[in-house]
């Protein structure tokens, strides 16, 4: 199966990789940096599973299915959240969506963002060290290394294809 995943960064890239030899999924991965189509900083649930619809989408073309994994933040009862969301989509139509993991941002943080800045250097700054949404992700500062987002982004792998699996049989 040829399967192209809608970005460079190789925690999605390792996510995908990972999540298929747990599903014991035999695939050639490609992989293509792709425009989301939401803001840089997704702001809300809806906007960023739009941008991971839209990444899969945007890189389809010649592959039997493609992924899309987004994060974003979103508002609830005051409180900023992270959120993870992905989408395999394939080349017979289908769309599946799934979501990960959702923790409480530091008021600090939330703040910031509010402000306009995006994630990825906020964190960096917030906890003093680089490229974090590169590997261990806010998900990882945020829960002292018990999750990461390779690990966060994996699981939501999985959910896409026990979908897909779900609906072929
Ligand atoms: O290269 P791509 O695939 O675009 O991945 P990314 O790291 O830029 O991340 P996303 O586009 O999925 O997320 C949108 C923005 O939110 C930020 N972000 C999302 N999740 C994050 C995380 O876990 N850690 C750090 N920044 C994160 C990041 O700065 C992005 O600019
Ligand atoms: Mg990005």
């Amino acid at each position: 199966m040829k399967l192209c995943v809608a970005s460079t960064n190789p925690a999605k890239i390792g996510a995908v990789t990972s999540a298929l030899e747990k599903l014991t999924v035999q695939a050639e991965v490609n992989q293509q940096e792709a425009q989301s189509g939401v803001s840089a900083q997704p702001f809300s649930i809806e906007e960023t599973k739009a941008g991971a619809i839209n990444r899969a989408h945007h890189v389809l073309a010649g592959f039997d299915a493609a992924i899309g994994l987004e994060g974003g933040v979103f508002e609830l009862d005051g409180t900023l959240y992270l959120c993870n969301w992905g989408a395999l989509v394939t080349s017979t139509g289908a769309v599946y969506v799934a979501g990960g993991a959702q923790v409480p941002l530091p008021a600090e943080i939330a703040t910031l963002l509010r402000a306009g800045e995006e994630l990825g250097p906020v964190m960096d700054r917030y906890a003093q060290e680089t490229g974090i949404r590169h590997h261990k992700g806010a998900i990882g500062i945020l829960t002292a290394g018990k999750l990461n987002r390779v690990e966060l982004f994996s699981q939501i792998v999985v959910l896409l294809f026990g979908q897909w699996q779900a609906n072929s049989d």
